[in-house]
């Protein structure tokens, strides 16, 4: 494989980067409080505005995963994945409207506050320590992604570099605190986008310009059309992408500790509210960027075979050597793209240092230790940032065995981890009678599901999706290669059916399934009553739909009476249910708007005695 070599300019950018976000950590440290209080080191003293947030937002959870794996994904497999940009809609609505008025009213720290005082503590620490296992796996892909992929194309130092960034972010976060990790995030979001720019900018120009570009990615069916097919299997479609993605994003954007600390640390609700709004534009463009970047390595190789080029068969290690092949001769531009990696890479390590330190410090310790002093938490969180910076180094190592493509296996972690802890939130926020005890077997539940799918798709190694051919010609796709798909999928077992749930349905499925189990295990355990429940912590999605049951409703042995009740209240809850619907859907019928009144009536009318016939 013929190495791409870095130059001095090239280092000294790098080290420029590194450089830069040392020093916003360390002004931090040695300005505003001097981050004497854990208000201040783990809270920013909540008094960010909404640009710098909506940045850090971003920068969380968009790292070296998404800006190697996307291009890769879109070189194998085509644009299908840029329809996850749809999912960016609900997925930031939901969160500015739902998830931030209840948390940000509730004034809290930490995310998993919200669990204790809904259920139980035992609730809280067991959504705590999910949260702990999801962001330590994920920090090990974050810093291990770019070193990796570096490593399989240019000589550049691999573990100096990786121990130079270790270092580096740890330095900032720990002395610096959330208002470092926020302003450096702002920093490495902008060397990330211009990376990204400067490699397109080239890469077009290289390959003959905007309309040969086109062509050939047009030839090479690369830009993939609306995918409908309902197959959940199905890797990659518009529901994948579009409905599951949905959950995807409010596992990350509305109920991650790591996104929740960013609203809570801003000035007013309504600038948290505006930050969400902010991250919609600026997600779009990196998702653009990204698969606009796999288009043009499509268009620069698809006449060339670079299997014997590259390191084995990564897709991933390839579009380093495409980067390189772009900017070799420009010097200074590698340096930059290498910057922009592990700006990625930084931002995201960093967020989720900060914000494993601040649910272990919240969650974890103080309950237990209330007596605390306050420059011991501090110094004690300082020291949790440090030893979580070391605890990713290992994880690094362990994602090298997971295998897939990098993003898939990131997206498989927050599928099988962030959904159930969705689920939590959403049995906790939207169904009142949720108890402690269902919440428990909930999420056991969730957990349980989401891990048997996804280790059981990694051991039989399915759901990797069918690589497209790489031609810049028109290949038409060959009959015999979907009938032979068409046998496989009738000979499949059931079993390795669900081990082919795409990745994208994780988060949906296990937060379903936490909400279903939790709801069932509520009712059969004594429904939560309303006097019990704390103020603030449910959201009145449905109105006063799911309100209390009678509290004379018993399941499982009750006599013939309670029964009935249950039944009267199930039957009121489902036609309150069905009149709201049918109330909601009638104005958007225009016909129906001067009937709208005595339409829905008659309809609720109808619906009410066809229920309340059954009453004794
Ligand atoms: O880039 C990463 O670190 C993880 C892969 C992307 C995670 C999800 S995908 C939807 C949303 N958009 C992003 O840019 N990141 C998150
Ligand atoms: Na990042």
């Amino acid at each position: 494989m013929d190495h791409k070599f870095f130059t001095v300019t090239d280092y000294v950018i790098f080290g420029l980067l590194l450089a830069a976000s040392a020093g916003i950590g360390l002004y931090h440290a040695v300005s505003g409080g001097r981050q004497r209080t854990t208000q201040e080191f783990l809270m920013a003293d909540r008094s960010m505005r909404c640009l710098p947030v909506s940045l850090s937002l971003i920068a969380s959870f968009q790292s070296a995963v998404a800006i190697i794996g996307v291009p890769a994904e879109v070189y194998t497999h085509g644009t299908q994945y840029w329809f996850i940009g749809c999912a960016y809609v609900l997925g930031l609505l939901i969160p500015a409207h739902v998830f931030i008025p209840l948390l940000y009213r509730l004034h809290l720290s930490s995310a998993y506050q919200y669990l204790e005082l809904r259920f139980s503590r035992a609730v809280r620490v067991c959504g705590t320590l999910t949260f702990i296992f999801q962001m330590v796996v994920y920090m090990g892909v974050c810093v291990y992604t770019p070193a990796f992929a570096l490593n399989a194309v240019t000589g550049f130092q691999l573990w100096g570099a990786v121990l130079a960034t270790g270092l580096v972010c740890t330095l900032y976060t720990t002395m610096g605190g959330l208002k470092a990790v926020i302003w450096t995030d702002v920093f490495q979001t902008g060397v990330m986008f211009a990376g990204q720019l400067a490699v397109i900018v080239v890469g077009v120009q290289k390959t003959g310009g905007p309309a040969e570009v086109w062509r050939k990615v047009w030839e090479g069916n690369r830009i993939s059309g609306l995918d409908l097919n309902p197959d959940p299997t199905e890797r990659h479609t518009f529901w994948t992408l579009g409905v599951g993605g949905v959950f995807l994003m409010l596992s990350l954007y509305g109920v991650n500790q790591a996104q929740v600390q960013r609203y809570l640390s801003s000035r007013t609700e309504k600038e948290a509210i505006r930050s969400c709004y902010m991250v919609f534009p600026a997600l779009q463009l990196a998702l653009a960027l990204s698969c606009i970047m796999g288009l043009v390595m499509f268009a620069r190789y698809c006449d060339e075979d670079l299997s014997g080029r590259v390191g084995g068969s990564s897709r991933d290690a390839m579009v380093i050597y495409f980067v390189m092949d772009m900017l070799q001769d420009l010097p200074g531009l590698p340096g930059l793209f290498v910057a922009c990696l592990f700006s990625a890479a930084l931002s995201s390590i960093s967020s989720a240092f900060n914000s494993l330190a601040t649910v272990t410090m919240e969650d974890l310790i103080k309950p237990r230790f209330p007596a605390m002093s306050e420059e011991t938490a501090t110094l004690l969180s300082k020291a949790l940032a440090l030893s979580y910076g070391l605890l990713c180094l290992l994880m690094a190592y362990l994602t090298h065995l997971m295998g897939d493509s990098v993003l898939q296996v990131a997206l498989k972690i927050f599928g099988m981890m962030g959904g159930p802890v969705l689920g939590l939130f959403c049995l906790g926020m939207f169904f009142p009678w949720a108890n402690s005890t269902g919440a428990g077997a909930g999420l056991a539940a969730g957990l349980a599901v989401a891990f048997w799918v996804g280790i059981g798709s990694i051991v039989t190694r399915s759901g990797a999706g069918r690589a497209l051919p790489v031609s810049c010609s028109a290949v038409p796709p060959s009959h015999n290669t979907s009938a032979v798909g068409e046998a496989a999928l009738r000979t499949q077992s059931g079993l390795q059916r669900f081990y082919s749930l795409s990745y994208m349905w994780y988060s949906g499925f296990s937060c379903l399934s936490v909400v279903l189990v939790g709801l069932a295990v509520s009712l059969l355990t004594g429904p939560k009553r309303q006097e019990d429940l704390e103020p603030g912590t449910v959201f009145p999605l449905f109105g006063n739909v799911f309100r209390f049951p009678p509290d004379d409703m018993k399941f499982c042995g009750g006599d013939l009476t309670q029964s009935v009740s249950t039944m009267r209240f199930l039957c009121q809850t489902l036609n309150q249910q069905l009149s709201w619907s049918v109330r909601s859907l009638s104005f958007l019928l225009p016909w129906s708007r001067e009937g709208e009144q005595e339409s829905g009536n008659r309809k609720e009318v109808v619906i009410y005695l066809m229920l309340s016939s059954r009453r004794p």
